[in-house]
């Protein structure tokens, strides 16, 4: 099988095409066997793609990269030629960058999935897995997102990621398309760029500085390690219902102040390193996924608790500074 991953020398789809080689950051249990012949990465490397992300693979025969943008056409149409399956990571996926501006998302999370798309379909793709984000429900002050749950995003990031989903939904209905969309809540361990909430703290505290706590810390989030994420890709990839979408959770909500304890107790430092900041314009509050469907029907289950996801994470911080800390310093605009 020839696999596609748009996106694979970011922090998810690194994990994606390490667990597609065989070398993936935990246990693959339960995960249906993947056996590539091909797996290819297109990656234009922005400011929060890397190669070093992909070391632990690097040198295996079945691996190619593809420095390309997705929202070319040309260079889509030659990639996606003779591919199985595309997995589509590649996209702008930070909120306070979509906040700061918001054309590059429409661009690259809108028109540059239309573009795959439309390969896909001009090649006969036989499967396109999308990956969404629960961003898409909006936020929700009680109980849990089922996947019928009407779409209602409020930051530039979540309102182009959900315009992607729908398309890649389109494609289906419309043309028939093996299309499957997954929606993931709040990722976390090794290879995130450190913008994201969990690596700037971890990283600010290994340097000895301060953290930005945005509003009153209590938005809360679903934390989900990213290997379990992948995992259930997987599972999805391999055992899901063309046209359906799957919900991924890790089933662990903190409110953010939670997180940070959490995260300055791993690090031995105290709440006098915390700054709270002026609030995120139009914070989410909260976010909780329904995962019964996915655990229903293809056996999910996350793996990893958020104890041991949290202190391995922060140990591979401190035992990997020059990964990050040249993201630091580096402009990123
Ligand atoms: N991080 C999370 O918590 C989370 C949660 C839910 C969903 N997601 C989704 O998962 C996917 C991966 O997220 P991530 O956290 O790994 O992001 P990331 O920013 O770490 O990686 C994105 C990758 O896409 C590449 N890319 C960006 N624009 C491109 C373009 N125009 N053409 C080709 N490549 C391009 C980048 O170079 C990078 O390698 C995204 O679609 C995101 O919306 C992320
Ligand atoms: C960067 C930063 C964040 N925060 C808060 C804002 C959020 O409530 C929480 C997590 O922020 P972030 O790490 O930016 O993640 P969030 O906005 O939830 O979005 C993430 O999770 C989404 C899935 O829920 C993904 O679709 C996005 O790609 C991913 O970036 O922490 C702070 O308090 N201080 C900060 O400096």
């Amino acid at each position: 099988m020839r696999i596609l991953v748009t996106g694979g020398a970011g922090f998810i789809g690194s994990e994606y095409v390490r667990l597609l080689l065989g070398k993936p950051l935990g246990s693959a249990d339960g995960v249906p066997p993947l056996e590539p012949t091909v797996v290819t990465v297109l990656d234009k490397l922005t400011y929060s793609g890397n190669l070093a992300n992909l070391d632990l693979v690097r040198g295996d025969p079945r691996l190619r990269f593809v420095q390309g943008d997705i929202c070319d056409p040309t260079t889509v149409d030659e990639v996606v030629a003779g591919h199985d399956v595309i997995v589509h990571f590649a996209a702008e996926s930070h909120v306070d960058r979509s906040i700061a501006g918001a054309a590059p998302f429409v661009t690259t999370n809108v028109l540059g999935t239309q573009t795959l798309l439309d390969a896909a379909l001009r090649h006969g793709t036989g499967r396109f897995v999308h990956i969404s984000t629960d961003e898409v429900y909006g936020s929700i002050d009680d109980g849990s997102w089922t996947e019928t749950w009407p779409l209602a995003p409020n930051s530039p990031y979540s309102a182009s990621k959900a315009g992607s989903d729908l398309l890649a939904l389109a494609y289906h209905r419309t043309h028939g398309m093996d299309v499957l969309v997954t929606r993931c809540s709040n990722n976390y361990g090794p290879y995130q760029f450190p913008e994201k909430v969990i690596p700037l703290f971890v990283s600010n505290l290994l340097d000895g500085g301060t953290v930005p706590l945005y509003g009153d810390g209590g938005n809360i989030r679903d934390w989900l390690h990213v290997h379990d994420h992948c995992r259930g890709i997987a599972m999805v990839q391999q055992k899901g219902r063309a046209g359906e979408v799957y919900n991924i959770g890790g089933g662990t909500e903190l409110t953010n102040k939670k997180l940070t304890g959490l995260l300055l107790e791993a690090c031995g430092a105290g709440w006098d390193r915390v700054v709270p900041v002026t609030d995120r314009k139009g914070h989410d509050r909260r976010y909780s996924l329904d995962i019964t469907k996915i655990s229903e029907e293809l056996g999910y289950t996350p793996s990893i608790t958020l104890d041991r996801g949290l202190a391995d994470t922060v140990r591979w911080y401190q035992n990997n500074r020059t990964w990050w800390e040249p993201l630091k310093t580096t402009p990123t605009a």
